[in-house]
């Protein structure tokens, strides 16, 4: 295992005159669940599509698993995309089953077990889901596949509290055996607070503060006022 999932220099990518990433820092250590937080329009899924190879950086340089994002490091990255939706005429099962026979490093027999662990109905169509359940099936997608680095993006927006907190408690317990690396995007970070145990924070294209989750709340207080303080001139160095 690299010592670092992903390491970025410089990386930057303009749309127009708007920089989606200015110069983006960043070395993420493998094996963890890393929370990607910042605001809307702060960068977050250009940063993802360029890991995932679908956006090329203007400028800069990033490797992930070692290597330029490609053909070849997507075998061993699952990624679930921003505003992500499933086919409505599948059945839960059916989903698991396209899974099994498209996605690598698939098991049906981990998927199974998620499915259980949060109370989805294998049988019902996804078409007549609530968006929460809709969103369990897309992250079991990805989570039952074993691969060295997972990717989701906001994976629980629209998706209500209750539900939010019952999907989080789930994926502490589950990831907390693995040795996977978790990429985690989000603006909301009210519910999701235990979640991470390192933490990127993004403000306009850039990292203004990453390391561990634990020092960052000895340093500022909990995730949700470090959020606040965000906007404030501090943190704008
Ligand atoms: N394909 C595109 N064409 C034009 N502008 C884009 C494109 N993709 C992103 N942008 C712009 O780049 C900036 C960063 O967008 P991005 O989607 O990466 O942010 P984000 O942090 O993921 O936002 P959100 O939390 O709202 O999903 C925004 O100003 C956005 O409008």
């Amino acid at each position: 295992m690299t010592p670092y999932i992903i390491e970025c220099q410089r990386l930057t990518k303009q749309y127009g005159k708007k920089k989606a990433l200015d110069q983006l820092e960043l070395a993420i250590p493998s094996g963890r669940i890393t929370g990607i937080l910042g605001p809307n329009g702060c960068g977050k899924s250009t940063f993802f599509r360029i890991l995932t190879g679908m956006v090329r950086p203007d400028e800069g340089s990033v490797r992930v698993l070692g290597q330029t994002p490609g053909w070849q490091t997507n075998q061993d990255i699952a990624y679930l995309p921003d505003r992500a939706r499933w086919y409505p005429n599948h059945t839960a099962r059916q989903s698991l089953e396209w899974g099994k026979s498209f996605l690598p490093g698939f098991s049906m027999e981990r998927a199974i077990q998620l499915a259980d662990y949060m109370d989805i109905d294998l049988d019902m169509k996804v078409g007549g889901m609530s968006r929460g359940q809709e969103a369990r099936i897309m992250l079991i997608l990805c989570l039952a596949r074993d691969v060295q680095l997972i990717v989701l993006d906001e994976p629980f927006t629209g998706i209500d509290v209750i539900s939010r907190e019952a999907i989080v408690a789930s994926l502490i317990d589950y990831l907390e055996e693995s040795e996977q690396s978790i990429l985690i995007s989000t603006h909301d970070i009210q519910e999701v607070e235990g979640l991470f145990d390192y933490t990127v924070m993004m403000k306009a294209g850039r990292a203004i503060w990453s390391g561990n989750t634990e020092d960052l709340r000895a340093e500022y207080g909990s995730l949700r006022d470090v959020f606040r303080k965000m906007y404030v001139k501090e943190w704008n160095k």
